[in-house]
C-alpha cells in the first residue's frame, strides 16, 4: 500500500492539492516534506503530535522530513484558526519556547539523523525589508492574500499589518526549504491550507510553474460527544513529563471512548492495518476488555516517554485499583497522586485516630474514625488496620517521604512528610 493510501485508510487527509501528482512522486523517489511549529509554549500537547506523526509514516516509508521549529514566524503569530489578533510575545520567550521545543522534537524524532530539524529565524531573521518587499512582496497579490479563509474572516474584527504578512514568512519557507533541500510537499492542520497554497503560489511564480511541489492537510480531529479532542479534566495533554505525568498521559488514553479509539489508533500508532483491524474487532465484541484502549495507551506513551513510563504506568493504575499500594516507589506516588487530595504533615508518631482527625482532616470526628477503623474502612500505605489504639509513624514506609491512606474502597488521600 502506497503512503498516501496508508493517509487515506487512517483518515489523516482533509485536502491536497493534486492527488494524483503526489502519489505519483512519492512512488518515484525519496521525497523532501516538511511540516512546520511555531513555538507559542515551552511545549508541545497531544495535537501538535498530529503533523509529525504523519512525517514519521512518511520516514518509515523512505522519504526525508523536515521539522521547521519557527523561532521567526512564532515571533508574529499565525492569524490561521484565530478569531482575534495575537498578543505578541517577547524575543526572549519565543527563544525559550524554541528551545523547548527543539529538544521535544529531538528526544521524539531526531535521534537517527534522518529527520532534520530546522529554524526558520536562521533565514527569515537575515532578510532586509526592502529585500521582503522587492523578492517577495512583489509576487503576492493582495487581492489573493485577502481572499484566504484565514484573512477574509478576520476583515470583521480586522487584522494588523504583521499578522495579514505571516502566510508570506510562511511561503518563504516552502520556497527556502524547495531550493535548498529539494523539499516538494508541506503538511499541516486543516486550519493551513492557505499557508500551504500559498507558498506553492510563491514557488511557481518564482521557479516556473511546473515546480513539483504539493501540499497536504490533516482533517481536524473530532470525539464522538462533539467535545474538543486533547482536554482532559486538568486541560491539554501536555508532552512535556513536568505538566502531565507519563501516568496521567497514559490515564488520558485509557479513558479514550469505544466510539473513539479505533480512530485514535490509526492517528496515534504505528500498528498495521490487520493489527487495528483485530482491535476494532476486540471493541465491537467485548468492549468491556478495553484491549483497544490498553493499546492504545501502551503505544502512545511508549512513544512518547518510552518503555520505562509504560511499566510505571501500569504499575500504579494496577496498585491503585487493587489498593496494594505498598510496591509504588516514591516516583510513581508523585504521578499517581498528583490530582489526589494530599496534606503535608510532621514526621512526629502519633495516636492514628488523632492522626486522621486534627492533623489530617481526612475524618471529620474522632467518632466516625473509629467507626472507619473498626469497619476495616482505613488502610495506610496499603495494610488494613482495625485497631483503634494504634500509632502511626509517617516515616514507616516509601523513604519516610509519603503515608498513603485509603479511605473506604477508592477513595485515597497522600501526606506528604516535611
Ligand atoms: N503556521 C504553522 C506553523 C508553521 C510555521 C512555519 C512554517 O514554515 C510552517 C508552519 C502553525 O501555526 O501551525
Amino acid at each position: 500500500m502506497s503512503i498516501i493510501d496508508e493517509l487515506k485508510w487512517r483518515g489523516a487527509i482533509n485536502q491536497q492539492t493534486d492527488e494524483a501528482g503526489l502519489s505519483e512522486l512519492v512512488a518515484q523517489k525519496a521525497v523532501g516534506l516538511y511540516a512546520g511549529i511555531d513555538p507559542t509554549g515551552d511545549s508541545m500537547h497531544i495535537g501538535h503530535l498530529i503533523p509529525f506523526m504523519i512525517l514519521k509514516r512518511f520516514q518509515l516509508a523512505g522519504h526525508r522530513p523536515y521539522i521547521v521549529i519557527g523561532g521567526a514566524t512564532g515571533s508574529i503569530g499565525d492569524p490561521s484558526g484565530k478569531k482575534s489578533e495575537r498578543k505578541l510575545q517577547t524575543m526572549d520567550q519565543v527563544r525559550h519556547n524554541q528551545d523547548c521545543l527543539t529538544a521535544q522534537m529531538e528526544h521524539l524524532f531526531g535521534q537517527d539523523g534522518s529527520f532534520k530539524i530546522v529554524n526558520n529565524y536562521d533565514w527569515l531573521s537575515k532578510l532586509s525589508l526592502l529585500d521582503f518587499l522587492r523578492d517577495y512582496g512583489k509576487l503576492f497579490n493582495v487581492n489573493t492574500m485577502l481572499n484566504k479563509e484565514i484573512v477574509a474572516s478576520r476583515l470583521e474584527v480586522g487584522i494588523s499589518y504583521t499578522e495579514f504578512t505571516y502566510q508570506i514568512l510562511q511561503s518563504i519557507d516552502f520556497l527556502h526549504l524547495y531550493q535548498h533541500e529539494d523539499v516538494q510537499l508541506q503538511i499541516g492542520g486543516a486550519d493551513q491550507w492557505g499557508n500551504i497554497t500559498s507558498g506553492i503560489d510563491l514557488i511557481h511564480r518564482q521557479e516556473g510553474a511546473d515546480a513539483k511541489v504539493y501540499g497536504l492537510t490533516i482533517p481536524l480531529l473530532l470525539k464522538a460527544d462533539g467535545t474538543k479532542f486533547g482536554k482532559s479534566e486538568g486541560g491539554n495533554v501536555w508532552l512535556d513529563p513536568k505538566k502531565t505525568s507519563p501516568y496521567e498521559f497514559y490515564q488520558f488514553w485509557i479513558n479514550t471512548d469505544d466510539r473513539d479509539v479505533v480512530k485514535f489508533l490509526k492517528y496515534f500508532t504505528f500498528l498495521s492495518q490487520d493489527e487495528i483491524q483485530d482491535l476494532a474487532t476486540a471493541v465491537a465484541t467485548h468492549p468491556e476488555k478495553r484491549e483497544a484502549q490498553t493499546r492504545l495507551a501502551e503505544e502512545v506513551t511508549e512513544f512518547v516517554h518510552g518503555h520505562q513510563a509504560v511499566v510505571e504506568a501500569k504499575h500504579i493504575t494496577k496498585a491503585l485499583f487493587s489498593g496494594d499500594v505498598a510496591a509504588l516507589t516514591a516516583s510513581e506516588i508523585e504521578q499517581g497522586f498528583k490530582n489526589m487530595p494530599s496534606v503535608t504533615v510532621s514526621s512526629d508518631k502519633q495516636g492514628l485516630v488523632e492522626w486522621l482527625v486534627d492533623t489530617t482532616q481526612i475524618e471529620s470526628s474522632r467518632r466516625q474514625a473509629r467507626e472507619d477503623i473498626t469497619n476495616g474502612a482505613i488502610r495506610i500505605n496499603g495494610e488494613k488496620v482495625t485497631d483503634t489504639n494504634a500509632e502511626i509513624d509517617p516515616t514507616s514506609a516509601f523513604e519516610g517521604k509519603f503515608v498513603i491512606v485509603r479511605r473506604g474502597k477508592k477513595r485515597y488521600f497522600l501526606a506528604r512528610v516535611q
